[in-house]
């Protein structure tokens, strides 16, 4: 169970997000929407502590993961995967070895130097891209795939961190329509078959209602609705969007 309690970001005169507190259970797929500006990503941020909070607290499990410093706090980055629009792959790298990149928490340092990797690793790695469709491609360069393909292999590697939760800041942003039914069927598989839960930031009020369970609707850096994706009807889409 992922809890946030009054979680707070200022920068500077700008509040990005507004006492914001919410619980989110196992198996969740959790939508957040709002205008460009209101805060969707600061609260992604926030919860892999990217983003330091101004005040409030995030609570995994009973962990607090505010207070976590040093290898506590990479740890926890590791357990929060996050999926990002631009897909954060190294170009030069093969597929393979991008996915591999997601091991490198979970690796003794002395490895990571030299990108040496056990085969139980690669075997993870190789098992995580077939549940994308994507093993096929693993000795690809990961420049020589299309977005939509580029952002599976995102996903397999956030698989290899053995992660707890999934956040995803619009991980369809820059994606036409079929690719987009890709990566949102295969973070939907995955919420389904790990019952992991997942965060994800959306523009398209039309995808929120297809994949997600339960919709946060954010305006001005506060939470205006939260509930059920049956009750996101014209006058809630409303009071999110500021019209
Ligand atoms: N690093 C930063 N420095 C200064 N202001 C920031 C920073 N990050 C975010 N902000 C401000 O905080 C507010 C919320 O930004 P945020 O990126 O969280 O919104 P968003 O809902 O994700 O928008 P979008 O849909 O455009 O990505 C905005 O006013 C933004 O300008």
């Amino acid at each position: 169970m992922l809890e946030i309690e009054g979680l707070t970001r200022k920068f500077g005169d700008t509040i990005a997000l507004d006492a914001v507190s919410l619980r989110i259970a196992p198996g969740e797929f959790v939508g957040v929407i709002g205008r460009s500006g209101a805060g969707k990503s600061t609260l992604l941020r926030l919860i892999n502590r990217l983003v330091e909070p101004s005040a409030g607290r995030i609570v995994f499990d009973g962990a607090d993961v505010t207070a976590k410093r040093g290898g506590a706090l990479r740890d926890w980055r590791r357990q929060a995967a996050m999926i990002f629009q631009q897909f954060a792959l190294v170009d030069q790298l093969s597929v393979l070895e991008n996915v591999l990149v997601g091991r490198l928490a979970l690796t003794p340092r002395w490895r990571t130097w030299t990108l040496q990797f056990k085969a139980e690793d690669r075997a993870l790695a190789i098992e995580a891209l077939d549940r994308l469709d994507m093993a096929q491609h693993a000795l690809k360069r990961a420049d020589e795939l299309s977005g939509g393909q580029q952002q599976r292999v995102a996903i397999a590697r956030a698989l290899v961190q053995e992660p707890r939760l999934i956040l995803a800041d619009e991980p369809v942003a820059s994606l036409d329509p079929r690719s987009t039914a890709a990566v949102m069927g295969a973070l939907k598989r995955i919420n389904a078959e790990d019952g992991l839960p997942v965060l994800c930031n959306l523009h398209h009020i039309d995808l929120a209602r297809d994949y997600c369970t339960r919709i946060i609707g954010v305006r001005r850096g506060q939470l205006v609705f939260d509930g059920p994706v049956e009750a996101l009807d014209d006058a809630a889409i409303r009071s999110i969007y500021d019209q």
